[in-house]
């Protein structure tokens, strides 16, 4: 379970707040505001940024303190993150060891990982010689191949086309269900969290909420949600 217990961020004149748990498993939708905190709460839950105060558990381990590698999180933001000059096999391959000393057993991962996302045969080629949405395939490969229990998600598809966008949250879903991750998925756009979040978060005003169930929130939006939904 990941637990926000009495959280405090405070960036210069910015201030959020949480307390709140999310049960292991769980997909939860980030909704609010721009400017509100949704990037910011990711970042202090990914160890990019310090809490002013309170603490962040995953399953009764304080995460405070812990160096963004040493969390069990994985990022995905919408570029991607993946380097120009190394191969998809190698950007994936990043997930398993930092330096790319993989052996054997290694390469096997990476080209099941590759597999499993759809990019078989692409192995070899670059970043730049993919569509959007392969190299948000590459990034999901790397992330299953980091075997972090905890995926956070920073609008990784919002460059893609609604279709395309639909494969990818269905691919998010199917590789959550099956990894047993628990997701926070920032977005802007309340179709997505209709579409794979059976929970929703609502950032807005200083505060995280808790979550709500996702459909029932969507269907009858408290002030703060009206107003961003417009
Ligand atoms: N390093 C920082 N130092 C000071 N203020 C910051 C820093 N990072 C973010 N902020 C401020 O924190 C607030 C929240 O920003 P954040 O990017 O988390 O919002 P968001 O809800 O993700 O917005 P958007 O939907 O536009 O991406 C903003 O007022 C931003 O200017």
């Amino acid at each position: 379970m990941l637990r926000l217990e009495t959280l405090e961020i405070v960036l210069d004149g910015f201030r959020l707040a949480a307390d709140f748990s999310v049960p292991t498993g769980q997909t939860v939708a980030i909704l609010g505001p721009s400017g509100a905190g949704k990037s910011t709460l990711l970042d202090v839950i990914a160890g990019f940024v310090p809490a002013a105060s309170g603490r962040i558990l995953w399953n009764e381990t304080d995460l405070n303190g812990l160096s963004p590698g040493a969390r069990p999180v994985s990022v995905l933001f919408q570029d991607n993150n993946l380097f120009p000059h190394l191969t998809v096999a190698q950007n994936a391959g990043l997930g398993l060891r930092s330096d790319l000393r993989l052996g054997p057993e290694h390469h096997q991962s990476v080209m099941d990982s590759l597999a499993r996302v759809g990019l078989a045969g692409m192995e070899r080629r670059k970043p730049a010689t993919l569509s959007g949405g392969q190299r948000s395939r590459a990034a999901l490969a790397r992330m299953l191949l980091r075997g972090r229990p905890l995926m956070l998600l920073d609008e990784p598809f919002a460059a893609l086309g609604p279709a395309l966008k639909a494969d990818m949250l269905a691919l998010v879903a199917d590789l959550a269900t099956e990894t047993g991750a628990t997701v926070l998925m920032v977005t802007h756009d309340p179709e997505d969290a209709r579409a794979i979040a059976p929970l929703t978060c609502l950032v807005a005003e200083g505060l995280v909420q808790p979550p709500h169930g996702t459909i029932q929130l969507l269907r009858n939006p408290p002030p703060a949600l009206r107003r961003y939904l417009g």
